[in-house]
């Protein structure tokens, strides 16, 4: 089967054309994240033979404890772009602020700006169910040559250039945007390559699944209460399927291509939710929306938001159209 099918390598090159103008800046900077994926895919599968499951003794930026591979995903990646002086900025869940990385050969100033969530669904990395990466890119608003500010990075999830994932599961997979479609590829380890095995992958309009964690139902907006009513109930096509894995990247894929809808509202304890805006919420909306899917807070299109803090949380309803339309619908209800 592999033999014919694209690699990731091919289809980067291939689709170099999509952008006029194009300097080859980005298919390197895709091929630079695929790199860091394949070392971070082989820390994961080697979790319970090495020292990196447990917490790594601090907390990030945002209070939670790090896991050791989160640290360690890190380090990969912000390593992999840094060697390879293919961006100007990095920002990333596990660091307090942006990372500025000014090219040493001064004739050639890089343009675009990366933001990582370098392990999602850390709850379930010692558990061994499936985690994820999820990287987000822009094109810097700060002149080239000049150091980036935070102004580079808080600009509306409408602005990326690209955005996409590897989820780590049964078999590990990059899932990937640049405004023309979504393509998945299939590592094969055996031989260490990326094969186009999902090409234009598509949410269905609607579906058969909801995934939100449940066990917070008595904190949640009488919306989102209504809505989960109306899909437990027996009527129709439904009631519906609950399935929540607890890692945003493996919840997304199932439903992008079963159909579901994922969700991950504010509540009495967390006013604005859980996930971070910039580098969970706006890469995984434009992957929906590429994908003729949905994304909100509720009532706003998340591609909209203008954020105005690195680790800023916002309400988060993601998946087939009727079914994000509908939990809209008895949000403005409510
Ligand atoms: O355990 P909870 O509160 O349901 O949260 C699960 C959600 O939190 C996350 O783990 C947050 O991501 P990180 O693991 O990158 O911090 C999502 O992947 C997941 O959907
Ligand atoms: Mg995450
Ligand atoms: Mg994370």
């Amino acid at each position: 089967m592999f033999s014919k099918n694209k690699t990731l390598g091919e289809f980067i090159i291939e689709n170099q054309t999509e952008f006029r103008f194009s300097t080859g800046e980005l298919s390197k900077l895709i091929n630079a994240i695929r790199l860091a994926a394949k070392v971070v895919n082989h820390e994961v599968n080697k979790a319970g033979l090495v020292d990196i499951l447990g917490t790594a003794g601090d907390t990030n930026i945002q209070g939670e404890n790090q896991q050791k591979l989160d640290v360690l995903a890190n380090e990969k990646f912000i390593q992999t772009l840094k060697n390879r002086e293919i961006v100007c900025g990095i920002a990333s869940e596990e660091e307090d602020d942006f990372i500025s990385i000014n090219s040493l050969d001064e004739n050639h100033q890089n343009k675009y700006v990366v933001l990582i969530d370098p392990l999602d669904g850390s709850s379930n990395i010692d558990v061994n169910v499936s985690v994820g990466t999820i990287f987000s890119i822009y094109r810097r608003i700060t002149p080239v040559g000049t150091p980036v500010t935070l102004e580079d990075f808080l600009q509306p999830g409408k602005n990326q250039v690209a955005a996409g994932y590897i989820i780590y599961g049964t078999s590990t997979m990059l899932v990937y945007t640049t405004g023309h479609g979504v393509n998945g590829f299939t590592l094969n380890p055996a031989i260490g390559t990326f094969y186009l095995s999902h090409p234009n992958m598509q949410f269905p309009e609607t579906g058969k699944i909801y995934s939100v964690n449940e066990g917070n139902y008595i904190h949640f907006p009488q919306g989102v209460k209504d809505y989960i009513k109306y899909c437990q109930k027996e009527e129709g096509d439904r009631p519906y399927t609950s399935r929540y894995i607890g890692s945003l990247v493996s919840d997304f894929h199932r439903n992008m291509i079963k159909g579901g809808i994922y969700m991950y509202p504010k509540s009495s304890k967390a006013q604005k939710g859980k996930l971070r805006l910039l580098y969970e919420c706006n890469p995984m909306a434009f992957l929906a929306e590429q994908a003729n899917g949905k994304a909100s807070d509720g009532h706003q299109r998340i591609m909209e938001l203008q954020p105005t803090e690195l680790h800023e949380r916002v309400p988060f309803f993601c998946g087939s159209k009727k079914m994000v339309e509908k939990a809209e619908e008895f949000m403005a209800g409510s």
